[in-house]
């Protein structure tokens, strides 16, 4: 007698994909906010009176709690303790409530004019306001990955993972694109106007997060009714956390997500200035070349997930994205490279190595550790990436300051340094060769293991 296999809610493609556009949305509207203040730097210093370090010590405030009070840590246990319902929505409003603190302190008037522990209070009250949310976002982030695990797992996951980072990337592409429209929309400039919208966005984000959370109810009741034999899975423990981080292919995903992405997100905050500096490319419009990157990766990060889904080859996926980031640093590197459309061609191709990589990494972290570790280990990897993405700025800065200013000239009526990026565009690809060395890694442990990174995650 062959016996019928229960179908539960994950089955029906309809639900599955509701879910997933719901709490994509509600991700969309956190990297949005999380870059709505990046075009405004200059409207910062002509509005409100921000300096350099004022807008660098904001920026920074990122890793503040996440990274110092290891919040993204306690993030990933309260997930697989609690489970996603409770955790994605604390996570989205902690959102809610960080944005609000730095539209407060952007908005205020009263704040001018003071200051805390040496911080304007202005910049001391948004920088709070900005590391509150991160954690929201990052949480939501790590919440996210185990909403698909949780209905894709054997179907379209890396599609589907694909598709929730393409949607994340609209959200900073929309940021990059409409901050600055946004501010000046009623012809008089005005920056907690970009706040506000944000502000509003994570509201529906959060609205958009309590529906999920009626369909993730029922899901879990159609596996429980699903389960005739009502089978206790595993629950997470505190011991958990050592046999994450002695799990060698764990280690593999966590270098290579911290090198590959030191080599991204840090290089887009001095791209504007390389256009300008080794391209010739105007002030103005030295920022859209690189607003090209999230763009491509909107269609092609999608792609690559579908195809690691039916094809397999994940560890090798990110062995290819790796190369191609070396590629596209070595060539910024070289000094007679230097005219614009080469920058358009080198931005594309990074695009490419940047959707390559995530397409692979995040569905491969499902195959490596067990569901019930998965909010803890993912939270490890985005503390372990914090640590670049908070250090590798600085690093650039200093040793463009040191090694690489080349004269003086002056723009906008300001006179400022011109400097050589060479040494810096080797650093950034110095990142690849070690990513490329342990995506290798990864692929010799999946070998050794059987995680089956190589294996297509559709089971027919
Ligand atoms: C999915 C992955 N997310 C991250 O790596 C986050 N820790 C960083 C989010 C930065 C938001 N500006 C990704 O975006 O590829």
């Amino acid at each position: 007698m062959t016996e019928k296999i229960r179908e539960t809610l994950r089955d029906s493609k309809k639900a599955r994909w509701t879910a997933l556009a719901l709490a994509s949305f509600t991700m969309m509207c956190g990297y949005f906010f999380a870059d709505v203040m990046s075009p405004l730097k200059g409207l910062l210093e002509g509005q409100i009176g921000w300096t350099s370090s004022d807008y660098g010590t904001f920026t920074s405030a990122y890793g503040w709690f996440n990274v110092f009070l290891l919040m993204l840590i306690f993030g990933g246990i309260i997930l697989d303790k609690v489970g996603v319902r409770i955790t994605g929505f604390g996570a989205a409003l902690i959102m809610v409530i960080g944005t609000a603190i730095q539209y407060w302190a952007i908005s205020s008037t009263t704040l001018q004019g003071s200051s805390i522990w040496g911080i304007k209070s202005q910049v001391f009250f948004a920088s709070i306001g900005y590391a509150t949310f991160a954690v929201g976002v990052e949480v939501a982030g790590i919440t996210v990955t185990k909403v698909i695990y949780k209905w894709f797992q054997g179907k379209e996951l890396a599609l589907a993972m694909g598709l929730q980072v393409a949607l994340a990337r609209v959200g900073t592409a929309f940021a990059l694109a409409f901050s600055v429209p946004i501010a000046k929309i009623t012809g008089v400039a005005d920056v907690s106007r970009s706040v506000l919208v944000g502000l509003i966005a994570l509201c529906i984000g959060l609205l958009a997060f309590v529906v999920y959370i009626f369909i993730d109810k029922k899901l879990d009741q159609s596996i429980a009714d699903a389960k005739p034999d009502n089978l206790e899975e595993e629950e997470f423990k505190i011991s958990d956390i050592r046999k994450i981080v002695t799990n060698k292919g764990w280690w593999f995903i966590a270098i290579l997500c911290v090198l590959f992405y030191s080599a991204v997100f840090p290089f887009l905050k001095y791209a504007t200035d390389l256009m300008v500096n080794k391209f010739g490319v105007e002030m103005d419009l030295a920022g859209l070349i690189p607003s090209l990157l999230p763009f491509g990766t909107i269609l092609l990060t999608p792609l690559f997930g579908n195809i690691y889904d039916r094809m397999g080859k994940g560890a090798s996926i990110m062995i290819w994205g790796s190369v191609l980031l070396i590629v596209v640093h070595l060539l910024f590197a070289v000094p007679f490279l230097n005219n614009w459309a080469i920058a358009i061609l080198l931005v594309i191709m990074l695009g490419i190595a940047f959707s390559l990589v995530p397409s692979a990494m995040w569905p491969s972290v499902t195959k490596i550790v067990p569901e019930r570790q998965l909010g803890t280990a993912m939270a490890l990897i985005f503390w372990v990436q914090n640590w670049g993405l908070m250090g590798v700025p600085l690093l650039i800065g200093w040793v463009l300051d040191k090694y690489c200013i080349t004269g003086q000239t002056v723009r906008d009526g300001l006179m400022v340094n011109t400097y050589d990026y060479t040494l810096p565009m080797l650093i950034f690809a110095g990142f690849g060769f070690l990513a490329v060395l342990f995506a290798f890694l990864l692929k010799i442990e999946d070998r050794k293991k059987g995680y089956g990174l190589e294996k297509p995650n559709y089971i027919r």
